[in-house]
């Protein structure tokens, strides 16, 4: 039977995936507080519809950074696609090309930017698709530059800078299957060097808003901050002059026990004032999430892992399922709420309701 749900596409590649690399997936940092908190956070809220709204035609589709997209859902990035399936990026940049979704690449991807990118305009040559590239900013500033320069040159049109991780978050289920590399064969084909060597990717807590200041003078795509949580940071990030901020914990990754992001939403939209558009990812897994992250504010949502479920289900034609799913859920939450479009939605619909999860 094909999956009706993602959370039945998690079961799906449970069971095909080798157990150690499900782990890595699925896991969280710590005790994983933050990565049941996200999906909490969701059931917390509750969505209150309006009703005899006329709104016979409606549409999921809406536009980031000037760019249209069918869905305000984009594909969080991920490293290691190719641990999920054998076509790895590629399958994933195919369906989200063929939906109309945004993809951000991650800079950890097992395949070349430039090659994911070749993937996806094959894939919808007619709509010219949307990727995004993650970033972590390199110590190394010269390998940063050359990094942006690639991604530039790939087509990607925006840089997602993650900086929720000054170390690697300290996840133990990969403690305890000891996974702490790519098996042999797979490497982050993005930190290549021009002579063939591979680099490690480092985190470094010496990241500051220098070097927000320095990337702002090296590109002039926009830059969307990913991880950033309190309301005084969100405000930073206006003065620097980032172009949004993708609100996200890292799926409960980097530091366990921060808030899950929904509901931190509220606090960043009354802090940045519509200056920035906002979004938001960590266990949105349902339709009914996506609304409720847009009616508190959101532009758009991200989604991580029920993508990599629906790569290890069936590859290519799994992921195009799984944004399939949530494009209809999507669809169908707008109608039951009597809207015409994302961007109609606004925080009159939800309601916070204690001790429902
Ligand atoms: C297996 C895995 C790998 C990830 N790799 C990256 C990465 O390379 N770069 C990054 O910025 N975030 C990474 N993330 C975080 C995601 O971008 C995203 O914030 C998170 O998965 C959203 O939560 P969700 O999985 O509940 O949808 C990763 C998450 C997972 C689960
Ligand atoms: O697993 C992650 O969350 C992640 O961000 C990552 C980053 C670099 C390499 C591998 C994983």
């Amino acid at each position: 039977m094909a999956p009706l749900t993602l959370a039945e596409f998690e079961a799906v590649a449970r069971e095909r995936l080798d157990p150690v690399h499900y782990d890595f997936f699925a896991g969280g940092a710590g005790d994983e507080t933050t990565l049941r908190a996200n999906r909490a956070g969701f059931a917390r809220l509750a969505l209150l519809p309006r009703v005899l709204r006329g709104n016979g035609t409606r549409t999921t589709a809406t536009t980031l950074f000037g760019r249209d997209t069918e869905l305000p859902v984009v594909i969080s990035p991920t490293a290691f696609h190719r641990l999920a399936h054998p076509d790895g990026e590629l399958a994933t940049a195919r369906a989200a090309a063929g939906a109309g979704v945004v993809l951000v690449v991650s800079m950890a991807a097992t395949t070349p930017v430039e090659q994911i990118a070749a993937a996806a305009r094959a894939a919808a040559p007619e709509r010219a698709p949307t990727l995004w590239f993650q970033l972590y900013v390199q110590p190394d500033l010269e390998f940063t530059e050359h990094l942006v320069r690639r991604a530039e040159s790939a087509g990607c049109t925006a840089l997602v800078v993650t900086v929720d991780s000054p170390v690697f978050g300290r996840r133990e289920r990969d403690h305890r299957n000891g996974f702490h590399d790519l098996p042999a064969g797979l490497c982050c084909e993005n930190l290549r060097e021009p002579g063939g060597a591979v680099r490690r990717i480092e985190m470094s807590a010496e990241l500051s808003w220098a070097h927000i200041d320095w990337l702002r003078q090296r590109t002039a795509l926009p830059i969307v901050l990913k991880g950033v949580l309190h309301p005084e940071d969100a405000l930073l990030a206006v003065e620097h002059g980032v172009d949004g901020l993708l609100v996200s914990n890292h799926g409960g990754r980097q530091l366990d026990t921060a808030p899950a992001t929904v509901e931190l939403l509220p606090e960043i939209a009354a802090a940045v004032a519509g200056r920035l558009p906002l979004l938001v990812d960590g266990g949105v897994r349902r339709g009914t999430d996506v609304v409720k992250a847009l009616a508190l504010g959101a532009s758009a949502v991200g989604v991580g892992r029920p993508v990599l479920w629906g790569l290890a289900a069936a590859g290519e034609r799994g992921v195009r399922e799984v944004l399939a799913l949530l494009r209809e859920e999507v669809d169908h939450t707008l109608a039951l709420c009597g809207a015409a479009s994302p961007r109609e939605l606004g925080p009159d619909l939800v309601r916070r309701q204690e001790g429902v999860c």
